[in-house]
C-alpha cells in the first residue's frame, strides 16, 4: 500500500538531487529574491510583468535571473542584448517548440533564411504588388462599403489553414509548464515526445487541407502546360517554383514534404504579420486625430497608382509617415521580455557574468524601448511620427529596435511584412476608423505578453 508513496518520494528526491547537480559553479547573474518556494517568481511574472521587471532592473542591473515555471531564466537589458543577437555560436533562437517533430517531412528545409531568400525575397516586388491586389479585394470583401454581408470563397478552408495553423501548432506551448516545477525542461520533454512519437499532431488537419489543394493545383498545372504548350501562361509563385526544381518528379510527388514546407513558411510569416497589423489598426483607431495627416500622405501616394488603382513597388518608399506610425506601433506592442534563446555552450558576458550551456535567455526589450537615450523624449508615449526623418525605417534593425531580432539571424521576411502592413494605405483612403469605446485601446497584457486588444473598431466609409 505504501509502495507508490515510497517510490514517488524516491523519484522526487532523485530529481531534486539531479536538479542540484545541474547548478554549475559559474559567476551567474544575480537571482532576484523570491518569497514563494517552488513557484519562485512565476506569480509576479504572470500578474505584474511590466512593473515587476522595472523593479528587478532597478535593483539588480542589466542582467538578472528569475525563477519562472521551475527554471532559472536570465533576462538581458539594453547594455548587453547585442551580445545575444550577434553571438549565434553561443545563443540559439527559439528552441521551445520542436517544429521538426510537427512538420516531419520537412527534412530538406533547414537553412530557413536561404529558403525565404529563394522563394520570397527574390520576388519581393512581384509579391508586394500581388499582395496589394489581394488586400484590395479582401478589404472590399470583408469590410466593403460597410453595408453588405460578405461571401465565402472557394478557398475558404485554405484561408482558415493560413490563419489558424500557427495557433494550432503552438497549442502545446500554451499549456502552463507546471511539470517544470518537478524538473526543469520536463514539460518540454513530454510535449516533444508526444509530438515526435506521433501521439498527437496539432497541425495534421491543416496538412491534409494543404495536400488536397496542392494535388489539385499540381494536376491542373501539369495538364494545362501540356494542353496550351508555348501559349501557357506560367503562374509565378511558390508552387510553380517547387515544380521547376531539378529534383521535382511529376510521377512521384512528395506532397507531405511540400505541404510541410508551406506550413513552415506559414508559421514564420502569417501570424507574426497579422498580429502586428492588428496592433497597428488598433493603434490607428485609438488615435483618430492622426488620421487626416496619414490620409493626406496616402492621397499623395495614390497619385502614382495605375488605372486599376495598383501602386508601383517604389511608391511604398513614399509612405514615410505611415512607416513611422507602423514602427511606433511595433515598438510599443512588443512583449515586455521576448526573443527567447538557449545557450549552446557556457558563455561569459562582457561584464564577466556567466551563464551555463542549455540556459534560457530572454531579451528584456522594454528596457530598450522605454529608454529616453535610445528612443527620444517620452519613450513610453505613442508618438506616431517619432521615427520620421530618422533614416531608420520600420524594417531596419538597429540597436534601439529589435522587433525583427538582429545580427546574422535578423528576420529575413521583415521587408515583406512591413510592405504588407503598409497596405493599410487602402484602409486609410477608404475609411475613417475609431474604437467602439472612443478610448485608446492598449494591448491586452497577459503577464509579460502583449496581445492585440479585442476591443471593437468602427469602420466608417469616407464620403
Ligand atoms: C511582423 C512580422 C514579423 C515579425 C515581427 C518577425 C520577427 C522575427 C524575429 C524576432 C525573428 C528572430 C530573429 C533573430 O533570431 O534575431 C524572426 C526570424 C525569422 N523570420 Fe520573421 N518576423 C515577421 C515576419 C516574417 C515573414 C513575413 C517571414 C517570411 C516571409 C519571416 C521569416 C522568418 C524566418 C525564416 C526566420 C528565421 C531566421 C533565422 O533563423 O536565421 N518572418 N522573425
Amino acid at each position: 500500500m505504501y509502495q507508490p508513496i515510497i517510490l514517488g518520494s524516491i523519484l522526487l528526491v532523485t530529481l531534486y538531487i539531479l536538479k542540484r547537480m545541474r547548478s554549475p559553479k559559474l559567476n551567474m547573474p544575480p537571482l532576484v529574491r523570491y518569497k514563494y518556494p517552488i513557484i519562485g517568481h512565476t506569480y509576479d511574472f504572470l500578474t505584474n510583468g511590466e512593473e515587476f521587471f522595472k523593479q528587478c532592473r532597478k535593483e539588480y542591473g542589466d542582467i538578472f535571473s528569475l525563477y519562472v515555471w521551475g527554471e532559472v531564466r536570465t533576462f538581458i537589458g539594453k547594455e548587453h542584448f547585442q551580445e545575444v543577437l550577434s553571438r549565434d555560436d553561443s545563443f540559439v533562437f527559439g528552441k521551445q517548440v520542436d517544429i521538426d517533430s510537427i512538420f516531419k517531412h520537412n527534412i530538406k528545409f533547414t537553412n530557413r533564411p536561404k529558403v525565404i531568400k529563394d522563394y520570397v525575397l527574390n520576388k519581393l516586388k512581384l509579391y508586394t504588388e500581388r499582395m496589394q491586389e489581394s488586400l484590395n479585394v479582401a478589404t472590399q470583401k470583408y469590410i466593403g462599403d460597410c453595408d453588405e454581408p460578405n461571401e465565402e470563397s472557394q478557398y475558404e478552408e485554405v484561408i482558415v489553414t493560413f490563419s489558424e495553423l500557427t495557433i494550432d501548432t503552438t497549442k502545446l506551448l500554451r499549456i502552463p509548464p507546471i511539470l517544470n516545477f518537478i524538473y526543469p525542461g520536463l514539460q518540454a520533454f513530454i510535449n516533444n515526445s508526444i509530438l515526435s512519437l506521433g501521439i498527437y499532431n496539432p497541425a495534421i488537419n491543416h496538412q491534409k487541407v494543404l495536400i488536397k489543394h496542392l494535388k489539385n493545383q499540381f494536376c491542373k498545372r501539369l495538364q494545362e502546360k501540356v494542353k496550351y504548350g508555348d501559349s501557357w501562361k506560367r503562374p509565378d509563385d511558390f508552387i510553380q517554383n517547387i515544380m521547376e526544381e531539378e529534383s521535382f518528379d511529376p510521377n512521384n510527388i512528395n506532397y507531405e514534404e511540400i505541404a510541410d514546407k508551406l506550413c513552415l513558411l506559414i508559421v514564420v510569416s502569417v501570424h507574426t504579420t497579422a498580429n502586428s497589423c492588428t496592433h497597428a489598426i488598433m493603434n490607428l483607431a485609438s488615435r483618430p486625430e492622426y488620421m487626416q495627416e496619414l490620409y493626406e500622405e496616402q492621397l499623395e501616394v495614390q497619385k502614382e497608382a495605375d488605372e486599376n488603382g495598383i501602386l508601383p513597388f517604389e511608391a511604398l518608399n513614399n509612405m514615410k509617415k505611415l512607416d513611422s506610425f507602423i514602427k511606433e506601433s511595433f515598438r510599443l506592442s512588443e512583449h515586455v521580455a521576448t526573443l527567447p534563446h538557449v545557450t549552446s555552450k557556457d558563455y561569459t558576458f562582457s561584464n564577466e557574468l556567466q551563464v551555463p550551456k542549455d540556459h534560457s535567455i530572454y531579451l528584456y526589450v522594454d528596457d530598450i524601448y522605454l529608454d529616453e537615450s535610445l528612443q527620444g523624449p517620452n519613450p513610453q508615449s505613442f508618438e506616431p511620427f517619432r521615427h520620421l526623418n530618422t533614416n531608420a525605417s520600420a524594417s531596419k534593425v538597429s540597436k534601439n529596435y529589435v522587433v525583427f531580432g538582429g545580427g546574422k539571424h535578423a528576420c529575413p521576411g521583415r521587408q515583406l511584412a512591413v510592405n504588407e502592413i503598409k497596405f493599410l494605405h487602402n484602409i486609410i483612403l477608404k475609411y475613417n476608423l475609431r474604437t467602439e469605446s472612443g478610448k485608446i485601446e492598449g494591448p491586452k497584457m497577459i503577464g509579460t505578453i502583449k496581445l492585440p486588444s479585442n476591443a471593437g473598431i468602427i469602420f466608417e466609409k469616407r464620403k
